[in-house]
Parts: structure tokens; sequence; C-alpha cells
């Protein structure tokens, strides 16, 4: 369970995450809306340890985690998915998997030296459970196809993929369906699906994609001006007069969004 109290996150003189007070339950995917502009991405920023807080506290399973440094979090099990490096659209999507993980024995020269044997025992299981996660989100025929050649939403996959090779607790997901096809959404909802059910992986996704929340998230969690404006199911969110205000406050660029 993550817990956020009263954060904000301020840019100069200007709030972008405004008293943000929110809990994320244990199990659960729960989505975070909200018009442009929000907060919605500083507040996950904040939250993965990506940028330091203004005042405010994150508490992780009763543990004060505020301003930890991503890696810190990263070994906590708290992680939020990056797209592929440029530098490694070149690499395999098995390496990129394989890329992951830290503190491999491979790393250190002393290792190079003497541990020949266990750096090759340790590669061997790494593969293996490379495989393993691309056999789960259905790309194992890409396993030797360059990260940089696989399609936008394939390319999410594999962003989900190495999440699975940390073992994560919960992982933050920023518009993961954006830009990608229909099929494709499905099969990248039902991933996580597929990993909140089956692997206790806890999600927050943030999305504008109202038929994505729709399909993935209890609850929503709405945001605007840096705070949070109402929280329920997408049903009674949409109902929610200030949530309403808030997408039309915006200009008409938003009304649609929310489906209001
Ligand atoms: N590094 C920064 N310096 C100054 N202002 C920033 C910075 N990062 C974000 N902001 C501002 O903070 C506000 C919130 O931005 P943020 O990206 O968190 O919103 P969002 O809800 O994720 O929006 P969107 O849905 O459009 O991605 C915006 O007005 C943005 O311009």
């Amino acid at each position: 369970m993550i817990e956020v109290h009263d954060l904000h996150k301020h840019f100069g003189g200007f709030h972008a995450v405004d008293g943000a007070t929110l809990t994320i339950e244990k199990g659960s995917i729960t989505g975070l809306i909200g018009p442009n502009g929000a907060g919605k991405t500083t507040l996950f920023n904040v939250i993965a340890g990506v940028l330091p807080p203004t005042s405010g506290r994150v508490i992780m399973d009763g543990e004060d985690i505020t301003g930890l440094p991503p890696h810190e979090l990263f070994h906590k099990g708290l992680l939020r998915t990056f797209q592929i490096a440029h530098e490694f659209s070149s690499m395999s999507c098995r390496e990129n998997l394989m890329m992951v993980p830290s503190g491999q024995s491979g790393e250190t020269l002393w290792n190079t030296w003497f541990g020949r044997k266990r750096i090759a025992d340790e590669e061997r299981a790494l593969r293996a459970k490379a495989d393993e996660v691309l056999e789960f989100l259905t790309i194992e025929h890409l396993a030797d196809h360059k990260a940089g050649q696989v399609s936008g939403g394939q390319k999410k996959l594999l962003e989900l993929g190495r999440t699975m090779m940390v073992d994560a607790k919960i992982v933050f997901l920023d518009e993961v369906g954006a830009g990608v096809n229909r099929t494709l959404l499905y099969t990248i909802s039902d991933t996580i699906k597929r990993l909140n059910e089956e692997r206790g992986y806890t999600f927050v996704v943030i999305e504008h994609d109202m038929d994505f929340i729709d399909m993935l998230c209890n609850p929503v969690i709405c945001m605007a001006e840096g705070h949070v404006l109402a929280e329920g199911t997408l049903a009674e969110i949409k109902a929610n007069p200030e949530v309403i205000e808030a997408y039309l406050g915006t200009g008409l660029k938003n009304k649609d969004k929310v489906g209001a």
C-alpha cells in the first residue's frame, strides 16, 4: 500500500502538485485521470523518486520512502516504466530484458577474472528468465528482433516485461496506451490484468483513454490543479460535477475525454 500525504511539488512559483493526498491499495489497478496539466506525471515522478518533493510524505507499507532515489525504490519493488532508451534499441528484445537486473556478478573486474563460471551460470538463468517473460507476454517470437524495430505496442509490452525481470510490487504506467492500436491495447490491458491477478502486481495507470481506464481500473482517482478532486469507480467519477467542471474548465480540447 502507498499512502501519499499532502504532497507538494513546486517549480519556482508554480505548484504542479499542490497538496495531493491519496492511497493506493495493494493489489489494485488504480487509474489516475485529470485534464492536461493536472499534475499527474509530476505526482508519478515524485513518488517514483525521479523528482524530489517540495513537501509532503510518501509511505510504502508503513515505511517512509519520501525522496528516495529511483534505484533504491527499484530494489523495494516500486517501478516506473520508461520508454526503451535509444541506446538499447539496437539490442534484441531478449537482451533488453537481460539488461534489467542490477548487481550481476559480471559487472566487476574481479568477477570477470575469477568468477567466469558464476557469470556463465547467471547469464543462463537470466536468459531463461527473459524467455519466460517473453512467453508470458506472448512475444517469444520477437526474442531476437531488435527492440528498436518492433511495433509501438510491442515496445510497451517489452516495457512491462522489464518490470517482470525484478519481481516488481507496484508499477506506475504513464500513458501506456498512447498511440497504440486497438488490438494491441486489449493485449496490453490483458497483460496488466494477468500480472495483477496471477502475480500480485499493484498498478497505477495514468491514461487519457477512458475506454482503457474502463477496461482496467478500479478505483479511479481524478486530479485537477495539483490535487485530488474525486475518487471512485469510473461511472462515479464521470457523474461528479466537480470533475465535469475541471474538464470543461480547461477548454473544449478536453471536454470529450471524460465522456461526460
Ligand atoms: N520541470 C518542470 N518545470 C516547470 N513546470 C513543469 C515541469 N514539469 C511539469 N511542469 C508543469 O506542471 C504542470 C503539471 O504537469 P504534468 O505533466 O504533471 O501534468 P499532467 O497531468 O501529467 O498533464 P498531461 O496529461 O498533459 O500529461 C504543467 O502545467 C506543466 O507545465
